[in-house]
């Protein structure tokens, strides 16, 4: 579908009044008006902290800006593409196209061995590590290629272009789609390598049916953010890969979903470790966080990896039945076909979400 139609993209409305993070006071926030604000949170803050006037209209400020830069967001990152295309100059043009070399053989058998139309999770798991409660592990990339592509943001980072930043939570980070990624490397990752895996791991969450993704670098390092909150992902199922650097601590920790604590599956979260070219396969519902980086630097590729046809009737952030709308310059997955219906790019036939 993709390509050959153009395909219409949206956002849920909420992306416009939910999910603010006051990093200082840890606390996601929903922000209509400050009367709203105020009603709301005031008493949470100041148990959290945030005490005086003073430190009450810094948080709203900071709230407000981010409203701000949200709804400008579409037009920024327009114009930052154009900017990227004029400008930019890659110091490594080969990372931009996916070529077998730069994965892992034990990854490139773990996705031959998903495409076999007898393959199992159990057969899977003969190639992957299981953590537990639906978090698997693997290794993906070379490290050469994790080499390449960290040269590669460095690089970015460098460069005089403007940078789109991952999310409210990352700031430290560059947005992938923006500087290119996204065609020949990502977007086959996805299609022809990561959707045989998901579509046998996560049936439920829609991983028969990935169709679009949204991929950024996060970074850590001692001069600034070490942490990052717990939180939930913008994705059905979340690919996160660490490319490097050297550095001790900032494991991924992963909470058990709630599901999974009512029916006693498990109530202890898990730590992934960091290595260098390997990734974790999570479902983006599922809360997590990064635990502080101890020294050095580590830089994670991040794949919010979606689908319209499970975030169309529920979206991932609100909970709710998505209130589509659309913006130019934004895509978060949603998608609505030309009769109306549910329309996903390469999936209706193939999905297997229920
Ligand atoms: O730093 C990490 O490894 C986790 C990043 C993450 O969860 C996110 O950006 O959504
Ligand atoms: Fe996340």
């Amino acid at each position: 579908m993709e390509g050959l139609l153009k395909t219409q993209t949206f956002v849920c409305s909420c992306f416009f009044t939910h999910n603010f993070y006051i990093k200082r006071y840890n606390l996601h926030v929903v922000f209509y008006d400050r009367n709203q604000f105020q009603e709301n949170y005031m008493k949470i803050l100041r148990n959290k902290g945030c005490v005086t006037e003073k430190q009450f209209q810094e948080v709203l400020t900071e709230i407000e800006n981010e409203a701000s830069r949200r709804r400008n967001l579409g037009e920024a990152s327009l114009s930052r593409r154009r900017e990227i295309k004029e400008k930019y100059v890659p110091r490594h043009r080969e990372v931009y196209e996916l070529q077998d070399k730069f994965l892992h053989p034990e990854f490139l058998s773990l996705v031959a061995e998903a495409k076999t139309s007898t393959a199992t999770v159990e057969s899977l798991l003969l190639r992957m590590s299981s953590m537990g409660q639906e978090v698997y592990s693997f290794p993906l990339f070379t490290q050469q290629f994790c080499r390449l592509v960290l040269e590669e943001l460095e690089h970015i980072e460098h460069s005089a272009c403007h940078k789109g930043r991952p999310n409210t939570m990352n700031k430290h980070g560059v947005l992938l789609n923006e500087f290119g990624f996204n065609k020949g490397l990502l977007k086959p990752l996805r299609r022809q390598y990561l959707s045989p895996i998901t579509a046998l791991l996560y049936p439920v969450w829609g991983g028969g049916c990935l169709d679009s993704h949204k991929a950024f670098s996060v970074t850590y390092d001692m001069g600034h953010d070490l942490d990052l909150g717990c939180h939930y992902d913008n994705a059905e199922v979340t690919l996160n890969v660490c490319l490097g650097d050297v550095f001790t601590g900032g494991r991924l920790y992963i909470l058990p979903m709630q599901s999974d604590v009512d029916t006693a599956k498990s109530t202890n979260s898990i730590k992934c470790m960091h290595y260098p070219g390997w990734g974790v396969l999570h479902r983006g519902r599922q809360r997590h966080g990064a635990e502080k980086l101890v020294s050095g630097k580590r830089c994670n590729l991040i794949m919010w990896l979606r689908s319209s046809s499970v975030r169309n009737k529920h979206c991932p952030m609100c909970r709710g039945v998505p209130k589509l709308m659309q913006v130019p310059g934004l895509d978060d997955g949603f998608r609505i076909s030309d009769s109306g219906g549910n329309q996903s790019e390469e999936s209706v036939d193939a999905c297997r979400a229920v």
